[in-house]
């Protein structure tokens, strides 16, 4: 308050004026009145002797003229002192009245000035509010002061802070407050009309009578109650109360409005303050909540300027990137990617900021160098002014794993890893026109693995498998880099030889020789369950180049040629040529026609006696023939080959089984043929059938077939497959009166070893060294020693393909006791067999 000297300093001068205006008057009246009483002294004597000349009448006069004289003046003194001292008087009050006022000003001055100081230094509302009336009671010099808040729809003040003496009346004064004439009580008026309330004395306010008791006991004799606003509305009242009436005068009014508007925008820095606390704990709470979301995202964030500053990223980013806080700060977007990718990051970016938004696959390269591939997104958006790209990248190396693994699965076989049908027809397709185009032939190898089908029924499909790959690997080794091996499927796998020369002889040169590999490969020892086990395999080969072909048909030819291997006994090589397709379509009729003659029983059985060295049958092998209703009987040796590999020798061989079984039991009713034995052939495919044994023991059960007399052939290379599975088959059937004959010994292995573990009842000596024994020393040896080692172990032997009586001599000398041949008897009919039997004197039992 810089103007209170300034008012003090005014008052003084004019009091000061008003003394000197007081004693220059003072000496004008004592100058009249010594003019004027020197005057009357001087002329009231002449005039008076004007009139009276008596002496002593003269002097009474005199005496009372001097008498009133001084009667006068002492009225008009009095009346001027009296006058004098009521102005002094007067001027004191004033002069204490304003000195009061002063001295009222001050303290509100003093509160105003506290006051300010609380709204600078309160930490919240209340803070205030119990400042403001502490301050009104303890430097304003009122009895009581307290605040209250208004809220919405309130018609009351409710009071949040008091001070000074009194405060116990707050609530009655709140509560009782009278109304008017008009119905209006006085929070109407601060609350509603935003006006101020004012009483200057208790005692005769009518709004005050409830409370006037209790107020003249607290020594409450005039208040004020002020609106305090915030945002333009009455938000609470301060209200004031004096101990003394008429306390509250213009001046008063006018400091406490002050304080009522300086509380006020206390209370609206207090609101903006909350409000900016507020948004910047919204903007805080949002920011930390937007890089939650950020850091929780499971791909990488970017926010970055078209100047390629980083402006914000989550933390996903850095730990991906492997670079700190500061390090990503400091970095270019294109920082993180191989230099090779970096223009295709470029044209992303500017066509983000060009065109509104982009997306780009490329691998994000991390501190240590590795590199993930990722989908990277972008948008642009205006940030503070500038341009900027905000984005996210998601990590795709699962998809493009995903997308690997279907392509491996849709072009790839699972099981070798080699390209598949698909692809390698793809691959044919564009070689064939890669070769039309530049005039080089290629070849197609189709090769099949054979007796695959046999390993894999009977070592398990893990062999198999195991054979596959190291058939794949092989083949790998093979071919030059540029060619295809593909799976085919099954066991059959294609060679593509691209380019192999502009000149036919030579490429059929250059195929042949990559085909003799692959056969000297194939037929290299393959180590399954830690034994060698001996494959080999058959490839057909099909040009292309010198004209239009479609790779259906190229795979079509070599498939042909490859069976035109297979039929040449395997572990060939053949080159396609247009017979063969005719045998293989033949092959292929011959295969339905076979199906059908299952169903419709066209097979039957021919009967070969088997003899001892007297020659009386002893027995029979029970040959199939197929009585084709277009071809007429057909051998088995055309048709057997073709159902083992259409795996249709199982039914048949059952049905041969159970025809047999049907015959021996026949046979039973005669003494002709009760006691023959009836040998029958069982293929390793029907052998190794889990259910086999069941399979023969019904035939046998079914039909009742007599112990002993069930002969099964079964061939070397069929037991040696599973020597363990065959003995206990073979030992289960044993049991059950089955004998067992060793067939077409000799061309196999025929290890002694294994020789002393089966239950074998018979060897049956191929009929290749019986037709040569004679003419070559070293068959002879053979059969004498199969005989003899027969002998020693007690095994029964029979030597079939006998067609001469000198073979016959031959054998009975070398001590071989059984016999079957044509010498003896073709396969025949069973009417035209039983026929021979009755009329043959040597068909005996
Ligand atoms: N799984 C089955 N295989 C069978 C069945 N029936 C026959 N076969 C096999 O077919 C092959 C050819 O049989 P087939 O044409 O009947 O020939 C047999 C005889 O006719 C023939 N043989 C007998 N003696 C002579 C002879 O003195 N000379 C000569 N050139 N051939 C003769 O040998 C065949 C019998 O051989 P094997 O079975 O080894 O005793 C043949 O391999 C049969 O195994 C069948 O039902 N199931």
């Amino acid at each position: 308050m810089p103007w209170l000297p300034d008012l003090v300093t005014a008052l003084f001068k004019r009091q000061r004026r008003k003394a000197s205006r007081l004693q220059s008057r003072a000496w004008r009246i004592a100058g009249v009145y010594a003019a004027i009483s020197i005057l009357w002294i001087v002329f009231s004597d002449q005039i008076l002797t004007l009139f009276v000349s008596d002496q002593a009448l003269l002097l009474r006069l005199s005496v009372y003229k001097g008498v009133g004289f001084v009667i006068f003046t002492s009225l008009l003194l009095l009346l001027m002192m009296r006058r004098t001292y009521g102005a002094i008087e007067a001027g004191y009050d004033n002069l204490k009245q304003h000195k009061q006022e002063i001295e009222r000003g001050n303290r509100l001055y003093s509160a105003l000035s506290h006051i300010n100081q609380s709204i600078v230094a309160a930490a919240d509302r209340q803070q205030l509010f119990d400042k403001v009336s502490q301050s009104l009671v303890n430097y304003g010099g009122f009895r009581m002061a307290w605040i209250g808040t208004v809220g919405e729809a309130q018609s009351v003040p409710e009071p949040l802070a008091w001070s000074g003496d009194g405060t116990s009346c707050i609530n009655d004064i709140i509560q009782h407050s009278g109304h008017d004439a008009r119905g209006i009580n006085p929070w109407d008026k601060v609350i509603n009309d935003g006006v101020s309330y004012v009483c200057n004395d208790v005692l005769f306010d009518p709004l005050s009578k409830l409370w006037r008791h209790e107020a003249i006991k607290q020594d409450l004799q005039s208040f004020t109650s002020l609106p305090l606003r915030l945002e333009g509305k009455v938000c609470g009242v301060l209200s004031v109360y004096a101990n003394e009436p008429e306390f509250f005068c213009k001046r008063e009014l006018s400091l406490l409005e002050e304080v009522a508007i300086d509380v006020s925008f206390g209370l609206e820095s207090f609101r903006m303050a909350n409000e900016r606390y507020e948004a910047e704990t919204t903007a805080r709470q949002e920011s930390q909540f937007s890089q939650a979301m950020l850091d929780s995202m499971p791909g990488i964030v970017y926010f970055y300027n078209e100047a390629g500053h980083f402006l914000r990223w989550n933390k996903n980013f850095e730990t991906v990137s492997g670079y700190s806080h500061d390090e990503v700060a400091g970095m270019h977007p294109l920082q993180f990617f191989d230099d090779d990718e970096k223009r295709l990051l470029e044209l992303a970016i500017a066509r983000v900021f060009r065109d509104g938004e982009a997306a780009v696959e490329a691998s994000f390269m991390a501190k240590n160098g590795s590199k993930v591939p990722y989908f990277f997104t972008g948008r642009s958006v205006r940030y503070k002014g500038q341009l900027c790209l905000a984005g996210v990248g998601i990590n795709i190396s699962d998809r493009i794993a995903a997308e690997d693994r279907i392509e491996q699965l849709a072009f790839y076989d699972p099981l070798t890893g080699l390209p598949n049908r698909r692809l390698m027809q793809d691959r044919l397709q564009h070689s064939i026109a890669t070769g039309s185009r530049q005039r080089k032939y290629g070849a197609l190898l189709f090769i099949d693995l054979d007796n695959f089908k046999t390993l894999n029924d009977t070592k398990g499909h893990n062999i198999g498998d195991n054979l596959l790959t190291m058939t794949a690997q092989r083949l790998n080794g093979c071919v030059r880099e540029g060619d295809t091996v593909a799976r085919f499927g099954g066991d059959e796998f294609v060679v593509i030889l691209e380019s192999l020369s502009d000149n036919v002889e030579q490429a059929v040169n250059n195929a042949e020789i990559a085909g003799e590999k692959i056969l000297r490969a194939m037929s290299e020892p393959y180590p399954l369950q830690g034994e060698d086990y001996h494959g080999s395999a058959s490839v057909g080969v099909s040009l292309y180049g010198d004209r239009d072909i479609s790779a259906h048909e190229l795979i079509r030819r070599a498939d042909t040629a490859m069976y035109q291997a297979k039929r040449s006994g395997r572990n060939t090589l053949y080159f396609y040529d247009p017979a063969m397709q005719a045998v293989l379509e033949a092959r292929l009729q011959m295969e339905t026609d076979l199906r059908l003659a299952l169903e419709e029983k066209q097979f039957c059985l021919y009967y070969q006696p088997q003899v001892d060295n007297e020659g009386n049958v002893v027995g029979a092998e029970a040959l199939i023939r197929w009585m084709c209703p277009t071809k007429g009987l057909i051998p088995p040796g055309d048709f057997i080959p073709l159902a083992e590999e259409a795996g249709l020798i199982v039914p048949i061989g059952n049905w041969v089984l159970n025809a047999a079984c049907r015959k021996l039991k026949a046979w039973e009713n005669s003494a002709l043929t009760s006691r023959l034995q009836l040998a029958v052939n069982v293929s390793a495919r029907q052998f190794h059938q889990d259910d086999f044994v069941r399979q023969v023991l019904d035939a046998i059960a079914t039909n009742n077939v007599r112990r002993g007399s069930l002969k099964l052939e079964l061939t070397e290379s069929l037991i040696l497959d599973n020597v363990d599975s065959a003995v206990e088959k073979m030992n289960a059937l044993g049991d059950a009166g089955v004998r067992f004959s060793m067939d077409d010994f000799g061309t196999g292995y025929s290890s002694l070893s294994y020789l002393t573990q089966l239950p074998l009842h018979q060897l049956k000596i191929d009929q290749s060294f019986v037709h040569k024994m004679l003419d070559r020393s070293v068959n002879a040896v053979i059969v004498q020693t199969i005989i003899g080692m027969a002998n020693n172990l007690e095994i029964e032997v029979i030597a079939e393909g006998v067609e001469t009586m000198e073979q016959f001599r031959f054998l009975k000398d070398l001590g071989c006791p059984l016999f079957q041949g044509y010498h003896f008897g073709k396969p025949v009919p069973e009417k035209e067999f039983e026929k021979a039997l009755s009329s043959s004197p040597r068909a005996t039992s």
